[in-house]
């Protein structure tokens, strides 16, 4: 069971300003990649999104909840095969657990792929987004959020590659064209209607490139660290966390490590929201390629540490829909009935040689 922990970090925090600045530049870059590297995760500030964007989204998302049941149910994902829209407390699980959680997932509004017998399973993500009827404000707002976390996300993706000693458009196909992506509002109920567990979500990487996390200030975020085990990553404000995702480890193969992080659900009698963006690789983009570091860099880049019960694959489309498909099984259940065979297979055997 997780307990909230007593330490908290020195808080690793970059202003994105810095690097706008000819004489500020290279000393971002180096930080970056020092906190990338040795922490794993940090605090982004000067990224441009005011005070009010996040009390008008943070509000949104508060009156989202606040909705009747039925009005969240009529947005369930189990109506969409693109994994989009409305999943009421622990449908979705982490580890096989379910998370006490309530959340909408919206991602990028496309239509849907139409399929034949050769199109690749993962293109199933591409599809629209379950809208709320009567409530344009609510499209209005969220569209703009993604779109503007999108641009932050993609100039912190060149800074990364800078900062590694590449060409700063080193992963520029993966995040340009066709964008995929995913905008989850987040609550977490408070702890007494979550019998005995405290799991908020449970532990495990982010599958895709960057994550841009904005907490609210009741806190619960926790962060693995290698020297000092589960720390809290307290709410900072005005500030987003971002976490690096597995993708980001496998193309510097291993260099860059995909931080493990969990929430523990708030005590008694409060509510936590969040906010996070995922900025996942274009569907189409195919192998995510292992890129060539310097030489100093490469002698410390040992691999990327597959996870047994949930291996990293190196085609960035299927990575991705496995990690749909494992954490909203009534969703795999109708529209993926094979997949959702083959889990449930997997978990068997994982339960016999465990
Ligand atoms: O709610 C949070 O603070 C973190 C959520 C998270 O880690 C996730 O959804 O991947
Ligand atoms: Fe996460």
């Amino acid at each position: 069971m997780t307990t909230r922990s007593e330490q908290t970090l020195n808080l690793p925090i970059l202003d994105l300003q810095l690097l706008d600045n000819a004489d500020t530049k290279a000393a971002f870059l180096q930080n970056l990649q020092d906190l990338a590297r040795n922490t794993g995760f940090f605090y982004l500030t000067g990224h441009g999104i005011s005070a009010e964007r996040i009390h008008e989204i943070e509000a949104l998302s508060r009156q989202f909840f606040a909705q009747d049941q039925a009005q969240k149910d009529a947005l369930s994902m189990t109506n969409s095969p693109h994994f989009r829209g409305y999943s009421r407390v622990n449908e979705e699980h982490t580890r096989n657990k379910p998370d006490f959680r309530e959340q909408i997932d919206i991602g990028a509004d496309l239509e849907a792929v139409e399929f034949d017998a050769h199109t690749p399973l993962w293109l199933k993500l591409q599809g629209p987004n379950q809208w709320p009827a009567n409530w344009p404000e609510f499209k209005t707002i969220v569209t703009a959020w993604q779109s503007d976390l999108r641009q932050i996300a993609i100039k912190l993706l060149r800074a990364f590659t800078l900062a590694l000693g590449l060409p700063e458009d080193a992963l520029d196909r993966f995040v340009t064209g066709k964008p995929n992506e995913l905008l989850k509002l987040i609550h977490y109920p408070s702890a007494e209607h979550n019998q005995g567990s405290t799991q908020g979500v449970g532990a495990h990487k982010d599958a895709g490139i960057l994550t841009l996390l904005l907490q609210d200030q009741v806190g619960g975020l926790q962060v693995l660290s290698k020297q000092d085990g589960w720390i809290d990553a307290p709410y900072v404000e005005g500030a987003f966390i971002v976490n690096i995702g597995e993708i980001l480890e496998l193309a510097t193969n291993g260099y860059l490590v995909a931080n493990m992080h969990q929430v523990v659900s708030p005590p008694a009698q409060v509510d936590r929201y969040s906010i996070a963006y995922f900025i996942t690789p274009n569907l189409y983009a195919g192998e995510v390629p292992i890129l060539e570091l310097p030489a100093a860099l490469q002698q410390l880049a040992t691999g990327p540490q597959s996870d047994p019960l949930n291996p990293l694959l190196k085609n960035a489309g299927e990575n991705t829909i496995k990690g749909r498909l494992r954490s909203h099984l009534q969703v795999t259940e109708k529209f993926y009935p094979e997949e959702y065979q083959r889990i449930l297979n997997q978990r068997q055997q994982q339960e016999v040689t465990a």
